[in-house]
């Protein structure tokens, strides 16, 4: 599998303090990491990193090999696809309307998108599971919907590595389990996506990988179940947490002991 992504001993700083340092980690084509954390250990920061929106302190992100730093914003966006967390702005656009923005990137400044990214913005809904919604305004759909077509833009896009940044927040049971599925699709079709998350389950849902960023630094970047285990995720959350196997369906779940 090839290599895509390459985190290189990344640190950021709002101010004095380093949210984060010498984080590292690398990602194959097809490959989901799912990066866990608790509130405030830097999550979203460390995506916006890579995503060439903010300018580590130290460190590089290299994407196909090439260096985000010395890509302008155009080449990273026909690379990497961005979902930030949900927010409740709503633009009166309709749904493929807002969808074929996602095509900027590869539609020349003094160009209307044409046939054809109007096709990939329409496939890109069928590829989330929302075709039928195309017409519909912005306004009029559910919150899953909406993380369903911010996902359909950001795959307008065409990226090589997808970013997403808490897919599943404010989400009910069964969106949470729909966004999943696209994620499992996504990087089946092998997209590589690096996905924030405050549910460890997902890791085992989703995950080829897991890392854990807590107090500044990566405490561990592995396999799903060298990272998910009761000792890293006990530490990390600050409460007591079991690991389990379920039998007949043979998947780990995440427990928490109450006191
Ligand atoms: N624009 C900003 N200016 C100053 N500090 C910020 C800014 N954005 C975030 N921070 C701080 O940086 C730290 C990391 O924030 P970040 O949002 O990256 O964490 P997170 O792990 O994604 O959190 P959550 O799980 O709550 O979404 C926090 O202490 C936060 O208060």
């Amino acid at each position: 599998m090839e290599l895509i992504l390459e985190v290189d001993s990344l640190s950021y700083s709002y101010g004095k303090e380093n949210v984060f340092e010498n984080v590292s980690f690398s990602l194959r084509s097809g490959e989901v990491m799912c990066i866990l954390g608790p509130n405030g250990s830097g999550k979203s920061t460390l995506i916006k990193c890579i995503a060439g929106i903010f300018k580590p302190a130290t460190g590089s992100v290299h994407i196909m090999g090439e260096n985000t730093a010395s890509l302008g914003a155009g080449k990273i966006a026909r690379r990497i696809g961005y979902v930030p967390q949900q927010n409740e702005v709503v633009f009166p656009f309709t749904v493929l309307d807002f969808v074929v923005m996602g095509r900027t990137p590869h539609i020349s400044i003094f160009a209307s998108p044409g046939a054809k990214d109007m096709k990939i913005a329409r496939e890109s809904l069928e590829m989330v599971g929302i075709g039928d919604l195309a017409e519909r305004t912005l306004g009029s759909l559910s919150g899953g919907q909406r993380q369903m077509v911010l996902i359909a833009r950001a795959l307008a896009q065409e990226p090589t590595l997808l970013l997403l940044d808490e897919p599943t927040a404010h989400l009910d049971f069964g969106n949470q389990v729909l966004v999943l599925e696209a994620v499992q699709k996504l990087a089946s079709s092998g997209i590589s996506i690096v996905m924030n998350t405050h549910m460890p389950d997902h890791a085992f849902l989703v995950g080829s990988r897991a890392a854990a960023l807590c107090n500044r630094r990566l405490l561990a970047v592995d396999e799903v179940a060298a990272v998910v285990n009761s000792e890293i995720m006990s530490s990390v959350y600050g409460v007591n947490v079991a690991v389990r196997e379920i039998e007949d369906i043979k998947r780990k779940v995440c427990v928490a002991m109450l006191k």
